[in-house]
């Protein structure tokens, strides 16, 4: 059994970034972009108002007087010069006319005809946003994964298509012979597929593209037949059938179809019985069946994978810090992920795990809001004593 850290070294060692692909803007959300875009202008291009008012220039002083010579709106410039004595219209977003060097809000000014006149009380600011002030032509914005606001940035730089890393193609393949989808009448004897439908939406949340394959019985030749559909992807994740019981077929038949073994089974509670490997070209994870052990690997191994495919800089799962809001005792030879629940707390939350830690129990994983790492040969812990988690 090899260490959750030497697991999760040789899972990323599978993976290498995918090529970029060019897409419109509008489709770039939650894509990621490997290399940093440079703007193509400065923002804002030219002096520009912040607020509907006057411009005029030099100083000013309560009670001064000046002709209004024109008229500048947004989209609408000004195209001669404001000089002493003189004021141009001006609304939010027109650009500043040449010689103007503030702009005073109407809220302040006395409008008669073609004159204005300064109230008593001036605000200080020249309510000018330079040229340039957002960002400057060639400014970058840094590789990442894009947010909305990054679209923004990247729209205002005038960039309309971008390239980002080609999404992950994701080959799913629940095992056995006790299975079927969800929906469907099992025997009295059969259970429903749940695990796949959470690692479906993990990965795809991740910006992979997930096809979900049809239900592997627990047969040598059935195996191989949906492990052959998986043609094509860049990561195929069986799940079940990892194990050592006479139905757990998964390591022998992808062996047998050219799987180069990384390593199996690691020291970890739930999800001891991990496989990774090269699968004719793909990266393999093979999952234990329990559904949450299922789910656990997939937060620590499956999505740091695909992170890795598309690119991330940082493709581990954020870990967290807490107090225990009671005592636990001490934990045995794996690392043990705990299903856990937080609580407020003064500067760290405090942190629970659940009684049961049974790796069959999906309801305690949809009540749990974080997975507490108690360390593989870790002793006993008192109530209060800072520990990690990862939150979920
Ligand atoms: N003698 C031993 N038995 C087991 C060991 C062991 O070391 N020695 N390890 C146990 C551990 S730990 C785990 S985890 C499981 C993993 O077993 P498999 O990966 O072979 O999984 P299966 O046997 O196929 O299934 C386990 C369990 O999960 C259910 N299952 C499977 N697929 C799904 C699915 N897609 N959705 C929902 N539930 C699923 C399956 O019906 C079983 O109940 O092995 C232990 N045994
Ligand atoms: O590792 Mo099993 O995953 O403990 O239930």
């Amino acid at each position: 059994m090899i260490s959750v850290e030497e697991a999760t070294a040789r899972v990323l060692g599978l993976c290498r970034p995918l090529e970029p692909e060019r897409v419109p803007l509008a489709q770039a959300a939650g894509r990621v972009m490997p290399a940093p875009a440079l703007a193509g202008r400065d923002q804002p291009p030219f002096d520009a108002s912040a607020m509907d008012g006057y411009a005029v220039a030099g100083d000013v002083a309560p009670g001064m007087a000046f002709r209004v010579i024109g008229m500048a709106a947004a989209g609408h410039v000004f195209a001669g010069r404001v000089g002493p004595g003189e004021a141009v219209r001006i609304f939010t977003g027109a650009p500043v006319p040449d010689g103007a060097t503030r702009v005073v809000i109407q809220e302040d000014v006395t409008a008669e005809g073609d004159r204005i006149t300064l109230g008593d009380r001036l605000d200080a600011s020249t309510n000018i946003r330079a040229r340039g002030q957002d960002f400057r032509a060639g400014d970058a914005l840094p590789p990442r994964r894009l947010r909305p606001a990054d679209l923004a940035l990247l729209a205002a730089m005038n960039i309309g298509s971008v390239a980002v890393t080609r999404r992950p193609a994701v080959a799913v393949i629940p095992t056995g012979d006790e299975l079927v989808m969800p929906g469907e009448a099992p025997r009295a004897d059969q259970i429903v597929a749940s695990n796949v439908f959470a690692l479906k939406a993990m990965a795809e949340a991740e910006g992979a593209e997930v096809r979900l394959l049809p239900i592997a019985r627990d047969t040598e030749a059935d195996l191989r037949v949906v492990l052959g559909l998986a043609e094509g992807a860049d990561l195929v994740v069986t799940v079940g059938g990892a194990s050592v019981g006479d139905h757990d077929l998964v390591g022998k038949v992808a062996g047998e179809m050219g799987l180069e073994r990384s390593f199996y089974k690691i020291a970890m509670r739930p999800g001891k019985p991990l496989m990774a490997g090269r699968l004719n070209g793909a990266a393999m994870l093979g999952l234990p069946g329990n559904p949450v052990s299922a789910i656990v690997c997939g937060h620590l191994f499956m999505v740091p994978m695909i992170r890795t495919m598309l690119g991330q800089a940082d493709p581990l799962p954020r870990i967290a810090r807490a107090r225990l809001a009671e005592a636990v005792g001490p934990t045995g030879p794996r690392t043990h992920y705990m299903r856990a629940k937080l609580s407020p707390g003064e500067g760290l939350p405090g942190i629970a795990p659940f009684v049961s830690q049974d790796s069959a129990l999906l309801r305690i994983l949809t009540e749990s809001d974080a997975l507490l790492i108690r360390p593989a040969g870790d002793g006993p812990r008192a109530a209060g004593d800072v520990v990690d988690y990862l939150p979920l």
